[in-house]
């Protein structure tokens, strides 16, 4: 079966509200191809969830960046996956190499977020991805399959989840993986679901790239067999996203 092509848009921790409407109205005003040709997901602060959300055109969905990996309580400064389900917001992105990286969030604490995220009714982007020097050490499919397997070990359906390769060296460096280098790791993904989940699930499943996508490496990595889409940071921020969201015509 085909897989809907999808666009994710992660904001990171930019933007004023003034910047934030002038990126919505370039998105609302974007000619953009269908949502039965492509499925756009935007993920801005949370602080500016609820406006985005209520003044994006319908084509487009709402991630949050982050949730917390139970039910809300006594956790200061978390939000909780039952929030941002109470506020209908549809997506969130769990794992990012940023929050493996700046706050220690390991395999085993991302594959319970994806689960807890799952069970209270979100649609998850699990980001999974090698630093510089595990590629260079040639341990790149190891660490992304242990990524993966901590997230498959905790989850029975995998209908809810994009799966987002993330090099953690071409994120914010200009440096993107080559087609390539790209599709060799999606396909070995995709390999690892066959084996590990079933022939269904890796089947089915998005297997979306992030790190540098642009207007210009977009159509070449998005034309590669096992790359379904992108998650796009800085580029998300700027009219080179319609750009990319049009790649997958
Ligand atoms: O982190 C990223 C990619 O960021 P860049 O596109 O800026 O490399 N997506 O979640």
């Amino acid at each position: 079966m085909a897989r809907k092509f999808f666009v994710g848009g992660n904001w990171k921790c930019n933007g004023t509200l003034e910047e934030v409407k002038k990126i919505v109205a370039m998105l609302n005003e974007g000619a953009v191809p269908s949502s039965d040709v492509v499925e756009v997901v935007v993920s801005p602060p949370f602080v500016f969830l609820p406006t985005v959300q209520a003044s994006l055109k319908p084509h487009f969905q709402v991630a949050a960046q982050n949730c917390w990996v139970k039910k809300g309580g006594a956790f200061t400064g978390e939000v909780s996956a039952e929030m941002l389900a109470n506020l209908a917001v549809p997506w969130v992105i769990l794992g990012h190499s940023e929050r493996r990286a700046l706050l220690g969030e390991s395999n085993e604490f991302v594959g319970e977020k994806v689960a807890y995220a799952l069970s209270q009714g979100l649609k998850v982007i699990a980001c999974v991805g090698e630093t510089l020097e595990q590629r260079e050490s040639g341990s790149t499919m190891e660490v992304v399959a242990a990524q993966t397997k901590a997230i498959a070990d905790k989850i029975s359906s995998w209908d809810n989840v994009v799966l987002a390769y993330e090099p953690v060296w071409a994120i914010g460096t200009g440096k993107v993986a080559s087609p390539a280098q790209a599709q060799e790791v999606h396909l070995e993904l995709r390999k690892w679901l066959q084996g590990n989940v079933s022939p269904q699930v890796a089947e089915t499943t998005r297997i979306i790239y992030g790190g540098s996508v642009n207007g210009a490496n977009c159509k070449e990595l998005g034309g590669q067999t096992d790359v379904d889409g992108f998650l796009v940071g800085g580029a998300s921020l700027k009219p080179e996203f319609i750009d990319i969201i049009k790649a997958a015509e």
